[in-house]
């Protein structure tokens, strides 16, 4: 049987370590493509040189042109820039939105079957961005920052709790900015929900809602210690992680910006839900209930992304 093919576009930070994440969890092969020539030539040449200490038989190419990636079964998008320290991902529309239409009409030409998931920020406007691009039909197509921005979560809790992060579950939804929604009372450790947890003394409300501040503000932290560009091991794991969900049928429940038809009151456009991701791509929106509180706090969130897709839209008139 073929081996599935896995094409990254962007070959930085984030791009590198997925290639090298595809590899070790045979995921299939692999095609890094960049507009710097050599950089993802170099960095496929590398990582095939590590295949035969780790063991695994995935072959790697490395690509400035968009047909190397015609038929690929998962394309993962991280081109783009970072930002900086002092900066917010939203300043970040106006040169990657452009990139995002490179990338769709790249994806359109040649790899309009795949399984597309963006990284690219601001998060929920680029892979809005990116579908009206691309064209590519809303169930196959999102955006990850859930699966991060609950890691982190989960990290925080795990280290408070001394347990480990396999029993501690958590869920950031909303869009991926510093009014994303941590739900306490949806995350749990060994199914018993947070808000227990402070009843019981694990923990203190001041502690927990130190967590949840710290969680909202994961990605500046990291960019601030860097200095020079931000977080890539964790956000390469959570993407890799969705695409072993689509390629494997693991119908895995993950939090990512998929897009909304009216779904949590939302129409048209992408934000941070719990989603069932199998061979159909996004299979399933999961609809939890929110207390008044939780719907205020995504509510807001909402608004923050309806701003930056009216942003993206000012920008390129093609998009409104
Ligand atoms: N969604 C999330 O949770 C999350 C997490 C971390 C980073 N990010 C974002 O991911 C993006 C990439 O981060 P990184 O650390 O890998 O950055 P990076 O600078 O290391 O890599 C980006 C790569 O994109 C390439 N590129 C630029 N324009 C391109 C184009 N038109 N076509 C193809 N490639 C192009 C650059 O040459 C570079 O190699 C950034 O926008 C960052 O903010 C998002
Ligand atoms: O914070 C950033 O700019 C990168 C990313 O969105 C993150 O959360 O790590």
């Amino acid at each position: 049987m073929a081996r599935n093919k896995i094409a990254l576009i962007g070959a930085g930070q984030i791009g590198g370590t997925l290639a090298l994440l595809a590899g070790l969890k045979d995921l299939g092969d692999v095609v890094l493509f960049d507009i710097v020539d050599g950089v993802p030539q170099g960095k496929a040449l590398d990582i095939a040189e590590a295949a035969p200490v780790e063991g695994f038989d995935a072959t790697y190419a490395g690509a400035s042109d968009y047909s190397a990636i015609k038929g690929a079964d998962v394309v993962i998008v991280t081109a783009g820039v970072p930002r900086k320290p002092g900066m917010s991902r939203d300043d970040l529309i106006g040169i990657n939105l452009k990139v995002m239409q490179a990338v769709g009409e790249g994806i359109k030409s040649y790899a309009p079957d795949a399984f597309v998931i963006c990284i690219t920020n601001p998060l929920d406007a680029m892979v809005w961005a990116l579908q009206k691009f691309s064209g590519l039909p809303t169930n196959k197509i999102v955006g990850m920052a859930g699966v991060l921005d609950s890691a982190r979560f989960r990290h925080f809790l795990a280290d408070e709790f001394k347990v480990s992060v396999e029993d501690v579950t958590a869920f950031v939804l909303g869009g991926h900015g510093d009014d994303m929604v941590p739900l306490v009372r949806y995350s749990t450790v060994a199914g018993v929900p947070l808000t227990d947890l402070v009843k019981l003394g694990w923990t203190t409300q001041e502690k927990l809602d130190a967590m949840v501040e710290r969680t909202r503000k994961g990605g500046g932290e990291i960019v601030n210690l860097l200095k020079t560009g931000s977080a890539f091991y964790a956000p390469a794991a959570s993407a890799i992680a969705m695409a072993e969900s689509y390629l494997r049928d693991k119908k895995r429940v993950l939090p990512c910006a998929a897009y909304l038809d009216g779904q949590y009151g939302v129409k048209g456009m992408f934000i941070g839900v719990p989603i069932v991701i199998g061979a159909g791509g996004v299979e399933r929106v999961l609809e939890v209930t929110f207390d008044p509180a939780e719907k205020a706090m995504f509510d807001k969130s909402v608004a923050s992304v309806t701003g930056l897709i009216e942003a993206c839209k000012g920008v390129d008139s093609n998009l409104a």
